[in-house]
């Protein structure tokens, strides 16, 4: 493709790709040069120039000497724009999801749902690039731009109709999860996470709320979960946008939530929509689960999807990697499970799911990540003291920091949990105290398959430990 068919300038160049890392550019890249928190990409725009690009895509400040400078002030979304116009078709039904917890799940339970309806679908998020062979991890929730415009016209050619995809705040604030014609953006929550990057709860949610006012599609649908504190607010961008509304939960239009009881193997729900009620033996226990397969259902009716063929789809779905894990069933009797929950948040969800379940104690084993919101662990160690029997903090991706600095912040908020740094040792800890009746929680990793300390990532799986130490 020719530079000047792409970007508003004259020019027969040839594009041949699209790069954000000057060490990445082949000859006709595009590069895009952007200041981060860690480098100013444009200290780079030279050796990228060197190494052949055709066209830099800086701010109108930066200097670009010997080839076209695609100026913006804004130089990401620019950048999100040109690529998304150079590997263009996408598939028919993209949509997206974001919220502080329930993405993941809500994504993976979309395609689900999709697939059981007859649609080749897939989904693109923390657990990486998903279909119905396969799963290809990425590193993040929301991918670099190249690699998620790439990844989704990649899946248009193999067939693939129907894709979901997470929109984690970071990404949407750097204009890596657009670009695709997005069909139908969901809303699953909001609560305090990354306050390291964001510099505030109103910034956190103003970033989210750009999938509402600027990525999904002019004549797009709006899909609101009605039961947290900020849905009305969602619903007002969505309405000032002109989209249209699916709403679903305790006030939903769209989908009612009228009742939901706890039963051993998951929960009875009784729905409205369209006047009429239904009953769902949903598969999968917790209140968190429920909120996420109804989410992910008014996104499938967004997408033109039937009724009759959704409901009987939501009492089939399959677990979620990592979210309400049961891991295995200790001697004693104790059944151990694997939650992602690493907000204040989602570790309240994960144990109001475990606790109809529960005749004994309640044990929590919990960490939190290092280089993030630090505000975050005292609150954390709070929750989970509250409603636990007993807690006991570990250690959950160090990164850089200090294990014991970021345990003593959790414990700040749980002063009478026990402190076990080693993860392993933790598990084990919690297992060989549970009795007959107990239930072991342990949160923060999910479906991750490492602990980072420092620069390097040992392998550790909580679901494969928690098996070794019960056996
Ligand atoms: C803070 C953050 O989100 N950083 C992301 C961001 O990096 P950045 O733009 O700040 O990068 P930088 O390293 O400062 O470099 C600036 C620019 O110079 C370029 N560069 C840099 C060095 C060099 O030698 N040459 C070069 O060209 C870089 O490619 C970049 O374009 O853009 C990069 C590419 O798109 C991401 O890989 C990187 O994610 C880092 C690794 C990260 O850890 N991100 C996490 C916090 C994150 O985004 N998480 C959310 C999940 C949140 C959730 O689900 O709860 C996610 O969506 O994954
Ligand atoms: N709808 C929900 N409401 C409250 N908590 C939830 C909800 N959905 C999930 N959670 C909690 O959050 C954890 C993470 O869920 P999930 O991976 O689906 O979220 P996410 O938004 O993708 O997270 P991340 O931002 O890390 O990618 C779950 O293990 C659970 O503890
Ligand atoms: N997407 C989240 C994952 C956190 C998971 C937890 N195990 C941690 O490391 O804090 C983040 O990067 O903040
Ligand atoms: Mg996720």
């Amino acid at each position: 493709m020719q530079l000047g068919e792409l970007a508003d300038i004259i020019s027969d160049s040839e594009v041949t790709g699209f790069a954000l890392d000057h060490r990445k550019v082949a000859p006709g890249n595009i590069f895009g040069a952007f200041r981060g928190s860690r480098f100013n990409g444009e200290d780079f725009i030279g050796e990228a120039i060197r190494r052949g690009a055709s066209a830099i895509v800086a701010r109108p400040d930066a200097r670009v000497d010997g080839v076209p400078h695609l100026a913006d002030d804004e130089p990401r979304r620019l950048f999100a724009q040109l690529a998304a116009r150079f590997f263009a078709p996408y598939p028919d039904a993209i949509v997206a999801v974001t919220g502080t917890n329930g993405k993941t799940s809500t994504v993976e339970l979309t395609r689900q749902l999709w697939r059981m309806a007859g649609y080749r679908s897939a989904s693109i998020g923390t657990l990486g690039v998903t279909t119905a062979d396969d799963q290809v991890k990425t590193g993040l929730t929301t991918p670099d731009i190249v690699t998620f415009l790439s990844n989704m016209a990649g899946m248009d050619r193999m067939g693939i109709s129907h894709v979901a995809y997470e929109a984690s705040s970071h990404g949407l604030d750097q204009y890596r999860a657009e670009g695709v014609p997005v069909k139908a953006a969901a809303f699953t929550n909001f609560s305090r996470d990354h306050l390291d990057y964001h510099s505030s709860m109103e910034e956190y949610f103003a970033a989210k709320m750009r999938l509402f006012d600027e990525v999904v599609e002019d004549d797009g649908v709006a899909v609101v979960w009605t039961g947290d504190a900020r849905s009305e607010e969602v619903i007002g961008h969505a309405r000032r946008r002109g989209l249209k509304l699916v709403t679903v939960g305790p006030d939903g239009e769209t989908i009612e939530l009228k009742s939901r009881t706890s039963t051993p193997l998951g929960q009875a729900l009784v729905l409205r929509h369209e006047g009429k009620e239904h009953k769902l033996a949903l598969p999968l226990i917790g209140a968190y689960q429920m909120n996420n397969v109804l989410t992910a259902a008014g996104l499938v009716l967004a997408t033109g999807g039937d009724w009759a063929t959704t409901l009987a789809g939501m009492a089939r779905v399959s677990p979620v990697r990592g979210r309400l894990e049961r891991a295995v069933i200790s001697h004693a009797g104790a059944p151990v499970y694997v939650d992602y929950a690493h907000t204040p948040d989602a570790i309240e969800a994960a144990i109001a799911a475990l606790r109809p379940h529960v005749e004994g104690r309640l044990i929590t084993v919990l960490g939190a990540g290092g280089d993030r919101d630090e505000g975050k662990r005292p609150e954390m160690g709070a929750v989970a003291a509250r409603l636990s029997d007993i807690v006991i903090v570990t250690d959950d991706n160090p990164r850089s920091e200090d294990p014991a600095a970021i345990r003593k912040a959790v414990l700040a908020g749980a002063p009478t949990a026990i402190e076990v740094g080693d993860r392993r040792a933790a598990i084990g800890e919690a297992i060989a105290m549970a009795k007959a009746g107990d239930i072991v929680l342990v949160a923060g990793k999910g479906h991750e398959q490492g602990q980072i300390i420092g620069d390097q990532v040992l392998p550790f799986d909580d679901v494969n430990v928690a098996r070794e130490c019960a056996a």
